[in-house]
Order: C-alpha cells, then sequence, then structure tokens
C-alpha cells in the first residue's frame, strides 16, 4: 500500500514524540509536500506543537496554496480578512478569494455570495441595516430579512461538520457535562474558519450594533431538535471585566414549532422569519447585568431550529488570547 511519510505523524504525536512528528513533516514541507505546509501552518495556528505564531502560520498557508493545497487557501482568506498573523486586509483577501474561485467550487460559492452584499471597498456594509424598536428599555430591536436565505444557508453549511452537544464544565467535578441550561448542538466559527461570507455578515452585525467587529464573540450556531431548548438565563457573564453588552440573534430557518425567543418580564416572544435579527442590550445604564433580559429559546415541539448568535462584548479583544474573562 502506499503510505505517506505524514500518515506515521499523528501516531508519533499520540505516543508523546512531538519532536520526531514535527521532523517528518519539516522534511516532507522541504520536500514541497503541500499537507506539510498546511501542518505546519494548522500547528502554529493552534499553538502545539509547535509555539503559536500567527506570523509562521500565514507563511505556510501561502506556500501551502502556491503549491496548490484548496483549504489552505479559504483558511488564508479568513486570516487576511479578519487580521490573523498580520493587518486585517479586505481587499487583498476579496483578491485572493477570487484567484482560489477559479479552482475551487466552494471558494467560487463564497465569492458569490460576497458579490451579492451591497459593501464598500472596505467590505462594510453601504447601508446601515434598518432596524423596528420592539422594546425601548431594555434596548431589543428586531432587523428583518437581515440576511438573505442563500447567507442563512451558508451560515448553517459552515456549522455542519462541527455542530456538537453544548458542554460546559461542572462546577462540583470540574468535568465536561452536557449544558443544563443550553439543551442543543452548537458550532463555534472561529477565526480560522471565519470565510469572507461570515467576516462580512459579522460586520453587518457590528455595525447593527453600532459596535466594532473585534468586540463579537466567534459567531455560534444553535441546532435544536424536539424537546431541545435554550432555558431563561441571561447573557451576561458571573464577574467578568470584559462584560457581554450586546447579543444578536440571527434566525436561520422557520421548519419547526414551538422554539420562539422568550422574554419572560417583558412580555415578549419572538417567532423570527429566516434572515430576520434580534438585537438586545444585557446592561443597564450603569453597565451593570440587566435582569429584565432573561429570556429563552422555548422547547422545540417539532422540526428543527437552527439560529445563530454574537455576543458582543464592551470593549475589543483578541480571539488569539482567547475569549476574555
Ligand atoms: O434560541 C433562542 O431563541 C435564544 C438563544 C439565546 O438566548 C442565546 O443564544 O443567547
Ligand atoms: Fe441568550
Amino acid at each position: 500500500m502506499d503510505t505517506s511519510p505524514l500518515d506515521r505523524v499523528d501516531a508519533l504525536l499520540t505516543s508523546g514524540q512531538p519532536d520526531a512528528a514535527v521532523d517528518i513533516v519539516r522534511q516532507a514541507a522541504a520536500a514541497g509536500d503541500a499537507a506539510a505546509h498546511f501542518r505546519l501552518a494548522t500547528w502554529h495556528l493552534i499553538g502545539d506543537p509547535l509555539p503559536r505564531n500567527l506570523q509562521a502560520a500565514r507563511r505556510y498557508l501561502t506556500s501551502a496554496v502556491a503549491i496548490g493545497h484548496v483549504d489552505a487557501a479559504l483558511m488564508e482568506v479568513a486570516l487576511t480578512a479578519n487580521g490573523g498573523g498580520a493587518p486585517a486586509d479586505w481587499p487583498a483577501a476579496l483578491a485572493l478569494l477570487e484567484r482560489a474561485a477559479a479552482g475551487d467550487p466552494l471558494a467560487a460559492d463564497h465569492l458569490r455570495l460576497v458579490q451579492a452584499m451591497k459593501l464598500d471597498p472596505s467590505g462594510l456594509p453601504l447601508a446601515s441595516p434598518s432596524a423596528e424598536v420592539l422594546y425601548e428599555k431594555p434596548d431589543v430591536r428586531r432587523f428583518p430579512s437581515f440576511l438573505s436565505a442563500a447567507e442563512c444557508r451558508h451560515i448553517a453549511l459552515a456549522a455542519q461538520d462541527l455542530l456538537a452537544p453544548a458542554l460546559v464544565a461542572d462546577p462540583r467535578t470540574g468535568r465536561t457535562i452536557p449544558n443544563p441550561i443550553r439543551v442543543a448542538d452548537e458550532a463555534v466559527i472561529g477565526p480560522t474558519r471565519e470565510d469572507l461570507v461570515i467576516r462580512a455578515i459579522n460586520r453587518r452585525i457590528a455595525t447593527a450594533s453600532g459596535t466594532d467587529v473585534a468586540q463579537g464573540e466567534a459567531l455560534t450556531i444553535l441546532r435544536y431538535g424536539k424537546g431541545q431548548q435554550f432555558k431563561p438565563h441571561l447573557d451576561t457573564l458571573p464577574a467578568v471585566l470584559n462584560q457581554r453588552g450586546w447579543t444578536m440573534l440571527i434566525y436561520l430557518n422557520d421548519q419547526y414549532h414551538g422554539g420562539e425567543t422568550l422574554f419572560p418580564r417583558l412580555d415578549l416572544k419572538v417567532k423570527g422569519r429566516p434572515g430576520d435579527a434580534l438585537l438586545f442590550r444585557n446592561l443597564t445604564d450603569d453597565g451593570s447585568p440587566d435582569p429584565a433580559t432573561i429570556h429563552a429559546g422555548l422547547p422545540i415541539e417539532a422540526g428543527v431550529k437552527w439560529l445563530c448568535t454574537r455576543w458582543i462584548r464592551q470593549e475589543p479583544f483578541d480571539p488569539w488570547a482567547g475569549v476574555p474573562a
């Protein structure tokens, strides 16, 4: 059987021999193996078994792309747009996507979706999305048709291979257990997967909420099956310096019964149409968590509900340094 030297790498890593694994991949990279260049890039992004080094990761992505690695091309586009390892550069990212689209149908799909958006040359929306006020204080606004049907589909597809049951650390044992409040599958679109479509949508969310895109946590997709729900909660976090000031929810489909977003203290129940977004302020004027914003995603009675959430902090933060405490 034809085996590549890279096949041994995972075995070496799991058996605690990272140096040997790195040697093999470095040799393969020197011999011009695109997958080896991509592997070195991802190791420098993850910070294991090589140190976190975004600049080095970018160099390996560029060389992997030059020798024809398709996934490296999309990751290079993402980091070029969101500023991983170099200042964010939308025009450069778009040019890279155009080049990738010539040989990769997935990149061509991304390009078509971005071209259908009304953006200025720096990738910002030309117009601020329009909203209707659902509640004055706390501020709750609905943005009808915030996303197109194709954009909703794109987000669901981007989440597909990442969806897994929402988990939480058990405060008593420290062990990971199913999240007792958020009973759903979830997927987090981190900076390496923030393709240009999702980047542009994250910037649209920033424009709509009057925030900087760097204040937003990674876009999180939630998929609720029958009986699943997000029990009543506040989106603020206990004892953090950089609090979640705003939440943007975007409804991605309507193939379900039940599942409305309920704000019991406001007597407000929202059943979003696909593409509608809901923005609400989590803090009172003095900056403390607003108990009136307690809300729930009600249990699904039939079908499957898809939604995405962006929790927006008060201040920008570095996504590579982890979610701020
Ligand atoms: O599913 C919903 O309607 C609510 C989601 C939610 O509360 C959240 O993502 O923070
Ligand atoms: Fe919430």
